[in-house]
């Protein structure tokens, strides 16, 4: 039997590079709308009901009117959109954070991918939460970095024209308003009581992504060192394939850099902890169009599935 899969916004950055991924995929049958009809909100309808699953690629409010055509209770949504992402009826596609998450997207058929700047927040910070280290009242901040891609295929357009303006040479901050879209679920997930302060950069590379949460070893719940919370989040991900701890290093790095794009056409996220007895480092790498976006839809679709997670992922 193959698993019929609808993949709406299809002709976007997300939706490209899931389609790639499962076009020669045997125990798959993509459903293609015909191109004149890809925005129809009718035909949607009838490609999303006679789906076994579809991946929702949208803007949030295509992928809201999305969610509002479905009538056959069977399908199974996998919106890579913010709409969904704090709603607890939805899953978090996360499932490295704890057997909950795990077990949540295996038994729910509505579940939300996690944005790519939150995935590198997350991953640090949730089980430094969890595990007790980092009270919830801790005032986390967060620096980050992205590719181009990360802001669609409008972006991509601007940053590949030949002629574009100088101002897109250099890293530009964005979000200074303390209003980016991806701070809601950055507290609500792991349940801070209030937003962390964070800092994203767009840059003029196509793919990859850091995110750096620094830390203050006295404001912790206890003392440690930068070694032990290392040792820490190296035992939180053991035998994890998606989320590994890298060595510990007071550098991060062997040399002492770290780029944003080590991780390209990749679909796991490492993490860095480097620092002194009195500051620390973390810092999640990744790709945003990999762990950050495609790559963690499509593994949330083998889970639910059931089959090997890794399954057309690359590792
Ligand atoms: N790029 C990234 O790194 C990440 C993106 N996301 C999220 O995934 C979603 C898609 O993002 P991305 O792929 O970057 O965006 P793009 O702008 O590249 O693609 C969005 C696609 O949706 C199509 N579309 C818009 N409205 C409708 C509609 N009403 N019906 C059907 N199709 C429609 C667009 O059509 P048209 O081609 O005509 O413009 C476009 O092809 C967004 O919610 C984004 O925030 C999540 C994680 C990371
Ligand atoms: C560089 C850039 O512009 N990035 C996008 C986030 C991309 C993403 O993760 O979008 P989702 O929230 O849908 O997951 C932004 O900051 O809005």
């Amino acid at each position: 039997m193959k698993y019929k899969v609808f993949i709406d916004g299809k002709e976007g950055t997300t939706g490209l590079r899931i389609y790639d991924r499962l076009a020669n995929r045997s125990d798959i049958e993509l459903m293609l709308i015909p191109e004149e009809l890809r925005k129809d909100p009718k035909e949607r309808a009838k490609y999303i009901n006679s789906s076994d699953i579809t991946f929702l690629c949208l803007p949030d409010q295509a992928a809201i009117e999305a969610v509002s055509l479905v009538t056959n209770d069977n399908v199974r949504i996998i919106d890579a959109s913010t709409a969904h992402r704090t709603d607890p009826n939805w899953a978090y596609g996360f499932p490295e954070l704890g057997q909950d998450f795990l077990e949540k997207i295996k038994k729910s058929n509505r579940v939300a991918v996690p944005g790519c700047y939150a995935s590198g927040f997350m991953s640090i910070v949730y089980p430094l939460v969890k595990l007790g280290i980092a009270g919830v009242d801790y005032p986390f901040s967060a620096n980050a970095i992205s590719g181009y891609s990360g802001a669609g295929k409008k972006a991509i357009a601007i940053y590949e024209d030949e002629n574009r303006d100088k101002k897109y040479d250099a890293p530009r901050l964005y979000a200074m308003s303390q209003s980016h879209k991806h701070l809601k679920e950055m507290q609500a997930i792991p349940g801070l009581s209030q937003k962390p302060l964070f800092n994203p950069y767009v840059c003029p590379f196509l793919e990859g992504m850091l995110v750096t949460v620094p830390l203050y070893l006295d404001g912790l719940e206890g003392e440690y060192s930068p070694k032990a919370i290392h040792d820490l989040l190296e035992n939180y991900y053991s035998n994890q394939d998606f989320v590994r701890v890298m060595p510990f290093d007071e550098k991060g790095t062997e040399d002492g850099f770290l780029s944003a794009n080590h991780l390209e056409g990749k679909d796991y996220l490492e993490i860095y902890v480097s620092g002194n007895e009195e500051r620390i480092s973390i810092t999640a790498c990744l790709d945003n169009l990999g762990k950050g976006a495609s790559g963690a839809a499509l593994e949330c679709m083998n889970i639910m599935l059931g089959l090997d997670s890794k399954t057309s992922l690359n590792m």
